[in-house]
């Protein structure tokens, strides 16, 4: 048998000092143990195997010496600081970080290789495929902009841009209450016309939810986040889902299968109807499945006959009657026209209102904290604390009937008769108030283009000392198997 294998010299790179760790023996020994072979195995197949097994030895080897490829974690460390956390979901961890070359803010989501149920290949290069959607997105207006990716043994960091400041659209409800129908119509246009351009791109986001949305506080605009469980856009039928139960049509419910497009004015139809009314429209599978059936949706706040009847349209039992993706932003409702950021935000009775100083000096807090600050697990723990009571206070979704779980990620809510607003959600963020919201355009006047933030930040703002690199690696593993204990202790209480 002839077998070759050639390694390029570039493909291994190992400078003299690098020490390799127990770990990585480990590694390389296991995957010697798989190379025996069956006996019965035929030469061409054996050599591919062999090949096969090589190059993702190989793989494994450049991803223990961390970052020696162009993509690895050490490169990563010479271009961001990681800050904080932002949030977190059920599938990754997003940090606050900035961009070390220009300070431009970032931010970094940490997905585990584990969790990566759909791959792609961006340039050559296997990649999940929320990169590669996000990559497919780069051009279109509303979606966030993929800035950069690495490759860690763990999983992935997804770089990205994070418009500074904002929040996002579930803390922006929850701080108002509810939406009025102007800054609901300026937000909702804008998510309108970003999904309906992924679909030209042949992109379906399948997770549209207020969580997913975040907005600029400087001038309202609304990025898309979390393409993680997107996927291309196809004309037939799909038969799996990932994203969020209560956003979800009737139909994957009842036949197990939805059409990308009418799947996503659906849950568009839940996002207004949650923007009017500060709770969603259904509790649980079984209302998404029968509330037609009981008459017209209830609506808790005066809503216009023409926001109702586009929420209608979006929300047709049928997805056949549904109102066509291409055609929501010609909807009467969405042709008025809206007033802008600003007076929308300075609305008296509008959606934000003026608190005291208190909250401003909060917000000063938040932009102090903008400057370093190492990824803290007690103040993250003390987050995930004030989560969980969060959800055992606010023990229902909203809308009719009883609630089940509200998610695929969240955990179980309890039925209550009299709906309440939304008070938790997947990520690890306490929601703004609305004065802190307020504080925050306010400031941001000053400071409207990120170019004329970056050298004020740098002179005003004191710098602390950096922290050793290998911090920032630790805290992102003790954050890891602290998610991998969570699961465990989640199964462990399941069984
Ligand atoms: N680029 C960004 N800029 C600002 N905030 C962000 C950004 N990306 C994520 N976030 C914040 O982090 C939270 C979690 O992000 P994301 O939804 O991508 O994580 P996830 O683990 O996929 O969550 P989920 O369980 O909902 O799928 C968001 O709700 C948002 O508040």
């Amino acid at each position: 048998m002839n077998l070759k294998i050639k390694f390029s010299e570039s493909d291994i790179k190992i400078p003299l000092k690098t020490q390799l760790s127990t770990s990585t023996s480990a590694v390389v020994a296991s995957s010697t143990s798989t190379a025996q072979v069956a006996p019965s195995m035929t030469l061409p197949n054996l050599a591919k195997k062999m090949k096969k097994l090589a190059s993702s030895q190989l793989f494994n080897l450049k991803l223990l010496l961390n970052g020696e490829s162009s993509r690895g974690f050490s490169k990563f460390k010479k271009n961001y600081k990681l800050k904080g956390e932002l949030g977190r979901g059920g599938f990754g961890i997003v940090y606050r970080a900035v961009r070390i070359r220009d300070d431009l803010p970032v931010a970094v989501k940490f997905i585990d290789r584990n969790s990566v149920k759909e791959w792609a290949r961006v340039n050559g290069e296997q990649v999940p495929m929320e990169i590669c959607m996000l990559a497919k997105c780069s051009k279109t207006r509303g979606v966030i902009r993929l800035i950069d990716w690495y490759s860690i043994p763990e999983g992935y960091l997804i770089i990205m841009e994070r418009p500074y400041p904002c929040v996002d659209m579930f803390d922006f409800i929850k701080g108002q209450g509810k939406l009025n129908e102007d800054m609901a119509r300026f937000l909702f246009r804008q998510i309108a016309q970003t999904v309906t351009e992924c679909a030209h791109n042949r992109v379906l986001h399948r997770d549209l939810k207020d969580e997913n949305v975040v907005i600029d506080l400087v001038n309202g605009s609304t990025r898309l986040i979390d393409f993680g469980a997107a996927t291309s856009l196809r004309k037939t039928q799909y038969s799996d889902f990932q994203g969020t139960r209560l956003y979800c049509p009737p139909e994957w419910f009842l036949h197990s299968l939805y059409l990308g497009r009418e799947a996503a004015v659906w849950s568009l139809g839940v996002l207004l109807y949650n923007s009017l009314n500060g709770r969603l429209p259904f509790r649980n599978e079984k209302d998404i499945c029968t509330a037609h059936l009981l008459g017209p949706l209830p609506f808790y706040v005066p809503v216009s006959q023409d926001a109702k009847d586009l929420i209608n349209k979006c929300l047709a039992f049928d997805p056949f009657q549904r109102c066509p993706l291409e055609t929501i932003l010609q909807h009467p409702w969405l042709s008025n026209i809206s007033p802008s950021w600003e007076i929308l935000t300075n609305q008296k009775n509008g959606t934000i209102d003026k608190k005291g100083e208190k909250e401003n000096k909060k917000l000063e807090d938040d932009h102090g904290s903008e400057e370093l600050e190492e990824v803290d697990n007690e103040t993250n723990d003390k987050k995930a604390q004030k989560k969980q009571n969060n959800e055992t206070v606010g023990s229902e979704e909203s809308g009719v009937g009883s609630s089940e779980g509200s998610s695929i990620k969240n955990t179980t809510k309890k039925a209550s008769a009299n709906p309440v607003s939304r008070l938790s959600k997947t990520s690890l963020l306490v929601a703004p108030t609305s004065g802190e919201i307020k504080a925050a355009v306010q400031a941001s006047k000053t400071t409207t283009q990120y170019n004329n933030i970056k050298p004020q930040r740098k002179t005003m703002m004191p710098r602390h000392p950096q922290p050793p690199s290998s911090t920032v690696l630790t805290a992102l593993r003790r954050a890891m198997s602290r998610e991998a204990q969570k699961r465990v202790d989640i199964v462990a209480a399941r069984i």
